[in-house]
């Protein structure tokens, strides 16, 4: 086991447990993001990221072995996390886990803990921590993958904070896809997979969750030097040309490529 040891077109939100952004944090969040963000259209390799995968693959994070290379994967709801996901898993053999299909899986199970699920991911708030990381946890746990994208997951600080304490490991890299409000809308408006949480309502709520509490986990993981900030407007494909720059970049091999050349 890898683990340690086993171990603004928004509305208020209802939750008096989200808190109101304040201007000093609307501010930090535009500014800080890319000062100390590594975008695309910066030196490709990153040093420090490409010194975490070795590491990482070769056993030296913590002195364990078998710690896989960790994404996670953020932006906000419609910015085409679990669309991009898909295809780094494919191109790069990544494990993809999405938080929110796992906690779906667990609605469609019919357990208590379902009903419970349900009730939040309607009013677009976020599950309790402890719900959470220990779908994930299992979901590592039952993969031999030596490389795993967290899709959508952590939301929140204390998400964050319960995953890292949970498996006394952090994330390699962090992929924050960056769309404008309007097109989130608009994508979410026609994804018709007849998601309880697609409607106009609980869309609003879920964007107002993200900029509140997802952005803060966002700019802790910049202040780290983890994120690798992509412009998720354009075409799949086009945002998928700078994730594979990314990913090269990083030293990953793309099996799809050397596939379609024989090798
Ligand atoms: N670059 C893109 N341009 C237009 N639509 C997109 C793009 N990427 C994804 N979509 C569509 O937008 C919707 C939301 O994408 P999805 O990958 O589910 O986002 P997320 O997981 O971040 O919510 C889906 O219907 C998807 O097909
Ligand atoms: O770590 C997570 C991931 C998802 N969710 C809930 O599940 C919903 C759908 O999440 P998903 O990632 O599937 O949505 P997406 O951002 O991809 O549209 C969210 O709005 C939350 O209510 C959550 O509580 N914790
Ligand atoms: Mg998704």
């Amino acid at each position: 086991m890898w683990r340690r040891r086993v171990g603004a077109l928004l509305l208020r939100p209802r939750s008096s447990s989200i808190p109101t952004p304040s201007a000093t944090h609307r501010r930090r969040h535009h500014l800080l993001l890319p000062v100390s963000v590594p975008d695309e259209k910066g030196p490709l390799a990153s040093n420090v990221l490409l010194l975490r995968l070795f590491t990482s693959q070769a056993g030296a994070d913590g002195g364990n072995p078998r710690k896989p290379f960790i994404a996670f994967v953020l932006g906000g709801p419609g910015s085409g996390k679990g669309t991009q996901c898909t295809r780094i898993a494919s191109d790069f053999g990544f494990a993809h886990l999405s938080a929110g299909d796992l906690l779906r899986n667990e609605i469609a199970s019919g357990s208590e803990k379902g009903e419970l699920i349900l009730d939040i991911i309607k009013e677009g708030r976020i599950v309790p921590s402890e719900i959470t990381v220990e779908l994930i946890r299992k979901a590592m746990e039952s993969t031999d993958a030596k490389r795993v994208l967290i899709d959508g997951f952590p939301r929140c600080e204390e998400n964050r904070i319960a995953f890292e304490r949970i498996t006394g490991t952090e994330p390699d890299l962090v992929i924050f896809f960056d769309c404008p409000e309007d097109e989130m809308v608009k994508r979410l408006l026609g994804r018709n997979q007849g998601r309880v949480d697609d409607n106009i309502e609980t869309i609003k709520k879920r964007l107002k969750v993200f900029e509140n509490l997802n952005i803060p986990v966002v700019d802790y993981y910049s202040s780290r030097g983890k994120v690798h900030k992509i412009s998720a407007t354009g075409t799949e494909e086009e945002i998928f040309g700078a994730v594979r720059k990314l990913f090269a970049s990083l030293g990953f091999e793309n099996f799809v490529f050397h596939k379609s050349r024989g090798l």
